[in-house]
C-alpha cells in the first residue's frame, strides 16, 4: 500500500516548466530519497506533497485521502505531512522542549515524558529540554526538528536536504540517528538530497530526477548496478566507461574483452564498470596495461588514477595497504560484468574515461530531458 502516492504532477513557474509528468508512490513505513542535481526540481516537489505549492495538474493522495488535485487542495497543516526543512528551522525564541511541544496534539502538550521519548527517539538526552536552539549544535538541531515533526505521530515525514549544513562527521552520526529514528517509528519517509551517498545508504528507494522529470525509480543496489542511462550512471557513482564493440555478446574494449551484465546487438556500445572492478597486478603483457598518474589514500581503501595507452584516464577503487607508487606500469584486469549502454554516434570518448559521482547530471539542463 502506498502512504503517499504522486500521479502526474507537472508544475511550471511562469513559462518554465519545473516538475514534468511526475509519477511516485512511496510504500508504507519506507524511506524514499529524492535524488538530482541542483534545479531539477527536488524541492519543489516536496513543496507540492506538503502543500506549500499547488501542483499545476497531477493528483497527490496520503493514504487514501486525495490532498491534491483538480479542485481541490488540502492545507498543508491538515495534510498529515511532518516537515523537516534544510536548518532544522526551530523557533528561536522557545525552548528544545516547547519546539517539540509545538508539535504535540493539544491533549499531549502538558505531558512532559512524551517530549523526552521524543527526545530520546532521535538519539538526544532529556537534559537538553530547557536550552535554547542556539545552545544546541547542528546535528542536536536537526534532530530536534525531526523529534518535532514526528510528535503529531504524521501519516508521512518529509526532509529537504536535513545534513546539508552539517560537516562530515556530525552529518554521519545525524544521518545515523535520524534513520533510527524513522525505522523505530515505522514513518513512512521522503528524502531530498543531492548528496549520492547519503541516498544509497540510507533509502530504500530512490527517486533520480533529471530536468523535472522521474528518470528512475528503484532499490539502491539496482540503482547503482543497473542505473538507466549514463548520465545517471555517473550521477549515482564513480564510472569507468569505455567504447567497445560488441561481438556475440561480449564487449571488446580498450580494457580487454569483457563479458556483459545483459543483451546488446553487435556493433559499437559503450559499457559502463565500476572502478572496484578493476584489479592492478604485473604489467605482464597478457592484460591491458596502464600507468600511474596518482594516488588518493583514503584508509579504508584508495583512489587510482591509470593513465591508459592513447591518453585516457581510468580511475580504480583498492581496497588494502599495498598500493602503486605513481609512474609505476600495472597490467589491469576486470571482476565481473560491464554494463552494455547504445553508443552515441558522433560523440566519442578518447577510448575510455574515469566520471567522478556527480559531474555528468550536473551538465544536463532541463529543456534537454
Ligand atoms: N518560486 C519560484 N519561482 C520561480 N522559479 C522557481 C521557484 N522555485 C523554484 N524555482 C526554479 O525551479 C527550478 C527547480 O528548483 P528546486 O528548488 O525545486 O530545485 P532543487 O532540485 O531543489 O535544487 P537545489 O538542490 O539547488 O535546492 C529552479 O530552476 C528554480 O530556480
Amino acid at each position: 500500500m502506498s502512504a503517499l502516492a504522486l500521479q502526474g504532477i507537472t508544475k511550471s513557474f511562469g513559462t518554465t516548466p519545473v516538475l514534468t509528468g511526475v509519477d511516485l508512490h512511496v510504500p508504507v513505513g519506507s524511506l524514499t530519497a529524492l535524488l538530482g542535481p541542483s534545479g531539477c526540481g527536488k524541492t519543489t516537489l516536496l513543496r507540492v506533497i506538503a502543500g506549500f505549492d499547488d501542483p499545476d495538474t497531477g493528483t497527490v493522495t496520503v493514504g487514501e485521502r486525495l490532498v491534491a488535485g483538480p479542485g481541490r487542495s488540502v492545507p498543508a497543516r491538515r495534510r498529515d505531512i511532518g516537515f523537516v526543512p534544510q536548518e532544522g528551522g526551530l523557533f528561536p525564541h522557545l525552548s528544545v522542549a516547547g519546539n517539540v511541544t509545538f508539535g504535540l496534539p493539544r491533549r499531549l502538550r502538558r505531558d512532559a515524558g512524551r517530549v523526552r521519548e521524543l527526545l530520546a527517539l532521535v538519539g538526544l538526552d532529556g537534559d537538553l529540554a530547557d536550552r535554547a536552539p542556539h545552545q544546541l549544535s547542528g546535528g542536536q538541531q536537526q534532530r530536534v526538528a525531526l523529534a518535532r515533526a514526528l510528535a503529531p505521530e504524521p501519516s508521512v515525514v518529509l526532509l529537504d536536504e536535513p545534513f546539508s549544513s552539517l560537516d562530515a562527521t556530525l552529518r554521519e552520526e545525524t544521518r545515523q540517528a535520524v534513520a533510527a529514528a524513522l525505522t523505530a517509528t515505522g514513518a513512512t519517509a521522503v528524502l531530498v538530497t543531492h548528496d549520492q551517498a547519503e541516498a544509497l545508504s540510507m533509502a530504500d528507494q530512490v527517486a533520480v530526477l533529471r530536468g523535472g522529470r522521474l528518470v528512475q525509480l528503484t532499490d539502491p543496489r539496482t540503482l547503482y548496478r543497473h542505473p538507466a542511462d549514463l548520465d545517471v550512471a555517473t550521477f549515482v557513482g564513480e564510472s569507468v566507461v569505455l567504447e567497445a564493440d560488441v561481438r556475440d555478446g561480449r564487449a571488446h574494449s580498450i580494457l580487454g574483452e569483457l563479458a556483459l551484465d545483459g543483451a546488446a546487438s553487435d556493433g559499437p556500445a559503450r559499457v559502463l564498470l565500476r572502478p572496484e572492478q578493476l584489479r592492478l597486478g604485473a604489467p605482464t603483457g597478457a592484460v591491458p596495461q596502464a600507468r600511474v598518474r596518482s594516488v588518493d589514500f583514503y584508509g579504508h581503501d584508495s583512489r587510482v588514477w591509470l593513465d591508459l595507452p592513447g591518453g585516457a584516464t581510468v580511475i580504480a577503487r583498492l581496497e588494502g595497504a599495498e598500493l602503486p607508487l605513481v609512474g609505476q606500469d600495472v597490467g589491469i584486469t576486470v571482476v565481473g560484468r560491464a554494463l552494455p549502454f547504445p553508443a552515441v554516434p558522433g560523440a566519442a570518448l578518447s577510448g575510455a574515461v574515469a566520471l567522478s559521482a556527480g559531474t555528468e547530471m550536473d551538465a544536463v539542463p532541463a529543456e534537454s530531458v
